[in-house]
């Protein structure tokens, strides 16, 4: 069986007509996390949407472990352990949250996956009865997350989970992101707090006008001059907190 949870062979496509990804190859080894980088518009959402079959590629091969998925429809993806968790959260809105995290439980497993739940995000155990759209930009994305979890994936794509969040509420989310990935599961993440994404990613690829221009590893990247190279060209918002923090 392959050691890989993922691996990208000369992906190229976009949007119709619109090239956006050009020529891409990756790895995520089972149980890493890795990290894909680059500015606004550098086609890592694109990229993600092709890994999870929102799009399907021009030319190149996805595989998941030894299987070829390149042309698998989404939901044989998801049967096969791959969440996605999309920019803008991929919830429910209209639904309560104890109706988001029963639509994602296991049959027959819907009390267990509740507590699990909400033992993970107590803030999410106090509103069950609320509905997801009303909740905090914060909160939404707490449940988005744990949705996934409760699905058991083996491979995470995660989309700029922090968009927009305090700094408090980003730390609760990506402590419980480390503490999937301390149980073993493999991701992909996107992630505009540079910093906070190399303290937990293993590998970097850096995303510019749709080709990998860089894939090194984070401990290259932290002590490299990319790093700050990165943060003063655009490629991540000027206020990222680890800037001065965690480096
Ligand atoms: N539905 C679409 N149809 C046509 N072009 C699109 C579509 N969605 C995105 N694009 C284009 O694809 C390119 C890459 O966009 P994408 O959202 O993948 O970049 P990104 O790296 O995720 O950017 P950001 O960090 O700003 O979210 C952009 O030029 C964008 O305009």
């Amino acid at each position: 069986m392959s050691d890989l949870a993922l691996r990208l062979e000369s992906v190229t496509g976009g949007y119709g007509d619109t090239t956006v990804i050009r020529d891409v190859s990756l790895e995520v080894p089972r149980g890493a996390v890795i990290a894909l980088l680059g500015p606004n518009g550098a086609g890592k959402t694109t990229l993600l949407k092709m890994v999870s079959g929102v799009l399907t590629p021009a030319s190149g091969r996805i595989f998941r472990g030894d299987e070829d998925i390149t042309a698998a429809r989404i939901h044989r993806r998801s049967a096969r352990g791959l969440c996605h968790i999309p920019d803008g959260h991929g919830i429910f809105p209209s639904l309560t949250v104890k109706e988001n995290l029963v639509l994602s439980s296991p049959k027959g497993q819907e009390r267990a996956s509740i507590e699990k739940a909400t033992s993970a995000f107590p803030a999410l155990g106090q509103r069950l009865g609320q509905t997801a759209g009303s909740m905090s930009g914060g909160q939404q994305q707490m449940l988005a997350v744990v949705r996934s979890y409760l699905k058991s994936p083996d491979l995470i794509l995660i989309d700029e989970v922090s968009m927009g969040l305090a700094p408090v509420v980003v730390d609760e989310i990506f402590a419980f992101i480390s503490d999937l990935s301390a149980q073993g599961t493999s991701m992909l993440l996107v992630e505009q707090y540079v910093a906070r994404v190399l303290a937990i990613a293993s590998h970097v690829y850096m995303l510019n006008q749709g080709s990998i221009t860089l894939s090194c590893s984070a401990e290259e990247l932290r002590r490299s001059d990319l790093f700050d190279h990165y943060l003063s060209t655009g490629g991540a918002p000027a206020d990222v907190p680890a800037r001065t923090g965690d480096r």
